[in-house]
């Protein structure tokens, strides 16, 4: 385990070396294209980074993690009412349908006000509307945010079009999600009487209902979207796994500290496919905390469902081929959702030796 220094937690110009962590000032103090270059190098060197200055207004953070800690001090009944997760809506210690467990409880709402809108209802039924108000101001920051990041990468990666990426996720019909996770000091409180919490080993070796210490909140695993926007509380638990090479000595989990008023961004699967690699999708788990609970907010932007996945062309060349198939959001999300947390997905989807020309940028 990394604990990054302090050093490694300060903002560095852009030009500087990455850190264990890196930190990108969306202000572009060194100018767009230096900002577009570090963007670049993060995503292909760590697979995330913390934004800073992002732009985000800190009322709009606020005003939903107040709607979310009044809906997580429900009594659990009244919580039940938004559940079960089918995939959408509330859920408690179990992760998807394959005997995922983590110690936390959660909402996942479809990014969509229309959608926003019907789950408010039993979610607040006191004042729906406040509900979906909080909701929909931050879903509307943070895709803000996604495609600014996503068009810069677009700049840095020398794309034919660079907004190929943000315009996938900004469709009408973009299949984005938000899911807002609580994990109690308690761990307990979620569990039935007989529970035990999940270890790190447990996660492991796929028994993720073990005892012991170094308790999972939510276990490793890789975002299977095209970028993921993560905002939490001033409690850390976040771990990131750096390939070998990248922290020194083998695969190793850095604990990411916590900062309130930053973003952290993660590639996900679909853009380590459409960038042919370039890009990578990190593994990363959160830690349950014994002393505070852990409130944090993810925004997922995914594009359609029928959108094709494919590498970009000015990722694909002669030395370096393609490396996964065409698939559909649809095809993808249905192997996702038939496996386990922890599955490398992108390798059901490998090319196997097909070095076809690559398909245009509209994908
Ligand atoms: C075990 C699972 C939960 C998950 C769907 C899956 O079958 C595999 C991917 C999981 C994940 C991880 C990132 C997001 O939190 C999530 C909403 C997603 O899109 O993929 C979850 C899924 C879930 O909790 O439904
Ligand atoms: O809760 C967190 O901080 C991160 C959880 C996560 O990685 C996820 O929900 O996909
Ligand atoms: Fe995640």
């Amino acid at each position: 385990m990394v604990v990054p220094s302090a050093a490694s937690r300060e903002m560095a110009p852009e030009s500087l070396p990455l850190g264990i962590i890196p930190t990108v000032d969306m202000s572009a103090p060194s100018g767009r294209g230096e900002l577009a270059r570090r963007l670049v190098r993060a995503c292909a060197e760590r697979g995330f980074f913390k934004a800073v200055n992002h732009g985000v207004p800190a009322r709009a953070a606020a005003r939903l993690d107040a709607a979310a800690s009044a809906f997580f001090a429900r009594p659990t009944q009244a919580k039940q009412a938004a559940g079960p997760p089918d995939p959408l809506g509330y859920g408690s210690r179990n992760i998807g349908a394959n005997g995922d467990v983590g110690e936390l409880e959660y909402l996942i709402l479809h990014a969509d006000p229309a959608a926003v809108a019907r789950k408010a209802r039993v979610i607040d039924a006191e004042d729906p509307s406040r509900f979906s108000i909080a909701v929909n101001e931050y879903v509307d920051a943070v895709r803000r945010l996604a495609c600014r990041v996503l068009d810069l990468l677009g700049e840095g990666l020398g794309l034919r079009d660079p907004t190929s990426f943000s315009q996938l996720i900004s469709a009408v019909d973009s299949d984005s999600l938000l899911r807002i996770n609580h994990y109690p000091t308690s761990a307990a409180a979620l569990r039935g009487p007989g529970d035990r919490s999940c270890t790190a080993e447990d996660a492991k070796s796929g028994n993720s209902n073990g005892g012991a210490k170094g308790t999972i909140g939510f276990g490793e695993h890789t975002d299977p979207q095209i970028l993921s926007v993560l905002r939490a509380n001033d409690v850390d638990g976040l771990q990131v796994l750096l390939p070998d090479g990248r922290g020194g000595g083998g695969d190793e989990w850095v604990q990411v500290p916590a900062d309130p008023a930053a973003f952290f961004i993660n590639v996900g699967d679909l853009l380590q496919a459409l960038t042919n690699g370039r890009l990578v999708s990190i593994r990363h788990r959160v830690m349950a905390s014994t002393s505070r609970p852990r409130l944090s907010t993810i925004y997922f932007a995914a594009p359609p469902l029928h959108a094709r996945i494919s590498a970009l062309p000015a990722t694909v060349s002669a030395g370096t081929p393609r490396r996964y198939r065409p698939f559909t959001w649809a095809e993808y999300k249905k192997a996702m959702y038939a496996h386990r947390l922890s599955h490398n997905r992108l390798d059901l989807f490998h090319a196997f030796g097909d070095d076809d020309a690559a398909d245009d940028e509209h994908s």
